[in-house]
């Protein structure tokens, strides 16, 4: 089994990156999804206490708490669709990175998704809010509460870099050749297993 992490500051491309993975066939665990069930499992509403339940579970069972709660799915997931490679979206520090690591050895591969800040600012605004100071202003305090958990650091040990700077197609074709999968028009020739296909941008 393949197990594909992704990580990036918000906005760079991870969303993007894990419809690709479903559109070929590759199933998707969202660690975020750990923490919106447990809120439910509490009675709270996920969207209201998302932030605080993500605390409050790292204190309860550790700093790793998410992603030991992550590994049995993504099992689960790989068996459920009999695939090859799962993909994680989700990860934010390097005790998360650890227990991956930990879990699946040499088959853990850990991708780092990079756009500059004015890049990802105008892309999330794009997606409905307009591009102001506050929310300028709003992107550099998520920036910031990002790192502070770890995920600049986690973003150095990555193995894996993907560069979004280009078009959103350039950006689908370089994450189907890490996820060693063809372009969905391309799976009647050259089926799923076969890398080939994809060009570097
Ligand atoms: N290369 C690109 N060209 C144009 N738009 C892009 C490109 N890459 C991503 N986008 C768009 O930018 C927006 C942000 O991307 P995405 O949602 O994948 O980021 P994310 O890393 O998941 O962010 P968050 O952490 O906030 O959820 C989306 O609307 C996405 O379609």
């Amino acid at each position: 089994m393949n197990v594909i992490g992704t990580v990036g500051l918000p906005g760079s491309g991870k969303g993007e990156a894990a419809n690709v993975a479903e559109a070929a066939g590759v199933p998707v665990v969202v660690m975020g999804d750990v923490i919106r069930e447990e809120c439910r499992a509490r009675g709270l509403d996920p969207a209201e206490h998302h932030g605080r339940m993500a605390g409050l579970l790292r204190e309860e069972e550790g700093d790793d708490a998410i992603a030991a709660r992550t590994i049995p799915r993504i099992r689960e997931a790989a068996d459920d669709a009999e695939a090859e490679t799962v993909l994680v979206d989700g990860l934010r520090s390097t005790v998360e990175l650890e227990a991956f690591r930990e879990a699946f050895g040499d088959e853990f591969t850990l991708v780092a998704i990079h756009a500059p800040f004015e890049l990802r600012a105008e892309r999330l605004g794009e997606r409905g809010r307009d591009d102001s100071d506050s929310d300028l202003e709003a992107l550099r305090e998520r920036d910031e509460r990002e790192i502070d958990l770890g995920l600049g650091e986690t973003l150095e040990r990555a193995d894996v870099e993907i560069d979004n700077t280009g078009t959103l197609e350039a950006f689908r074709e370089r994450v189907r050749e890490v996820l060693g999968v063809a372009a969905e028009s391309d799976l009647h020739t050259t089926g799923p297993a076969d890398a080939q296909g994809g060009e570097s941008p």
